[in-house]
């Protein structure tokens, strides 16, 4: 008899990851839990204590920059199509001693809807795929029997997705668990019994089910956080987001380290939490496409205020924020006058320190925090700055009667 002998490593390995995927493949023959998700939470760095943790399981190593990209879609042209309906049943009832027993024909069931639902668990549009189709609705039987209708299809979408149809926006699902139907299932079919009158007491009509319907839909990801860090590529908006939050972006001292938009979250006291987006650096020119182009500002069209963060180590740090203002008009008129606070980072290096009075006298003393995301020097403020806008921004919600976004 041959022992019996353990797996050896990697195919214990390969089976695991079989056995990730397997489930969400299959969820999607059942109603309810229909979509693969791709629950990765490395698709957007969220800086939540715990989510970290489970990012990052010990002994592996974290994904490049370049990779995560590769997962991380904010555009996706779906086709959608609702269930067919089910179609009538035309039949007579039959039984022994009862001739002409009438038609029992049933009715075809409805086909189910397909439903796009913004889930705060989904990061990105990677896990969307181009088409779905809802379930159809079973076909009328004997005995009067209607079909089963067609379960709902749920497609889990993230918060702030935009849907748009034909260049249109059709709907907005800027809130955890808002809902749109994005195809409406065909009508079930009617069996003969439907179709019994008083002149015609043996109908043999029966209809089919409706199909349903087919749309085109392009779904549009605008990441929705509380402040958004705009700046020039090794400004340091990476190392920042990390100093006053436990999102984990790479930081390195070449341009465009960044990719793709990162959230993280700043924890204050009483469970409050603040979600902060880090977006790709943007140069000057960005509106003609130079360098990665503006197409991420988009991610911080909806973030309620804005951090423009500065390189104070670079001469003459206000043209920076000349530079980015201009650039944010180019993108949208009045995206520079939101609610914003001007970063001047790298206190620490020498010649920043000689810079900082000049940037002060040009913008401004209140509107500048210098501080250093490297040593931590003087983040305490920008954390209070932060904590101040947050606050009125709540207050103006609740006054116009909006339930302010939280994270
Ligand atoms: N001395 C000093 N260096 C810093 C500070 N903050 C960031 N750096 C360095 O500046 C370089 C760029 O930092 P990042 O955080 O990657 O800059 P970024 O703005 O995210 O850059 P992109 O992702 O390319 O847009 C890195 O080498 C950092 O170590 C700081 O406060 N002081
Ligand atoms: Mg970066």
């Amino acid at each position: 008899m041959i022992p019996a002998r353990p797996l050896p490593e990697r195919s214990c390995t390969v089976l695991k990851s079989l056995m990730k995927w397997a489930p969400s493949t299959w969820t999607g023959l059942e109603p309810g839990r229909l979509l693969p998700l791709q629950g990765s939470s490395r698709l957007l760095s969220v800086g939540c204590a715990d989510h970290t943790k489970h990012q990052e399981p010990s002994g592996k190593k974290p994904l490049s920059e370049k990779k995560l990209k590769r997962h991380f879609v904010d555009h996706r042209r779906v086709l959608v199509r609702g269930g067919n309906g089910g179609s009538g049943m035309s039949c007579f009832h039959s039984e022994p001693r009862k001739e002409f027993g009438g038609p029992d024909g049933g009715d075809g069931g409805n086909g189910g809807h397909v439903i796009l639902r913004a889930d705060q668990q989904i990061k990105s549009l990677s896990s969307v795929l181009s088409q779905y189709r809802g379930f159809s609705g079973e076909d009328g039987s004997r005995k009067n029997c209607s079909g089963r209708g067609g379960a709902v299809l749920y497609v889990q979408v993230p918060v702030g997705t935009l849907v748009k149809e034909g260049g249109e926006i059709v709907a907005d699902l800027s809130h955890p668990g808002d809902e749109y139907v994005a195809a409406l299932g065909g009508a079930g079919g009617k069996g003969n019994r439907f179709f019994l009158a008083n002149d015609n007491r043996a109908p043999i009509t029966c209809t089919p089910g409706q199909p349903g319907q087919e749309r085109v839909l392009y779904l549009e990801l605008k990441t929705v956080a509380h402040a958004g860090m705009v700046g020039f590529p090794n400004a340091g908006k990476s190392s920042l987001l990390r100093a006053i939050s436990n999102a984990k972006p790479t930081v390195a001292s070449y341009p465009f380290t960044t990719l793709k938009p990162h959230v993280g979250i700043v924890p204050y006291a009483g469970h409050q939490q603040l979600a902060v987006a880090d977006i790709p650096g943007i140069i000057r020119g960005a509106h003609q496409n130079k360098g990665l182009g503006l197409g991420f500002l988009r991610h911080i069209e909806r973030c309620r205020f804005l951090l423009f963060v500065v390189d104070l180590s670079l001469p003459e740090p206000w043209t920076q924020v000349d530079d980015l203002k201009y650039e944010l008009e180019k993108y949208e008129e009045g995206l520079s006058e939101r609610a914003h606070v001007i970063v001047a980072n790298k206190l620490d290096l020498p010649q920043a320190r000689a810079h900082l009075p000049q940037l002060q006298a040009r913008l401004g003393l209140a509107e500048v925090i210098a501080l250093s995301a490297l040593t931590g020097e003087n983040l305490e403020q920008l954390l209070l700055r932060l904590k101040v806008l947050h606050d009125s921004y709540v207050e103006a919600e609740l006054g116009q009667g909006r339930q302010p976004f939280s994270w």
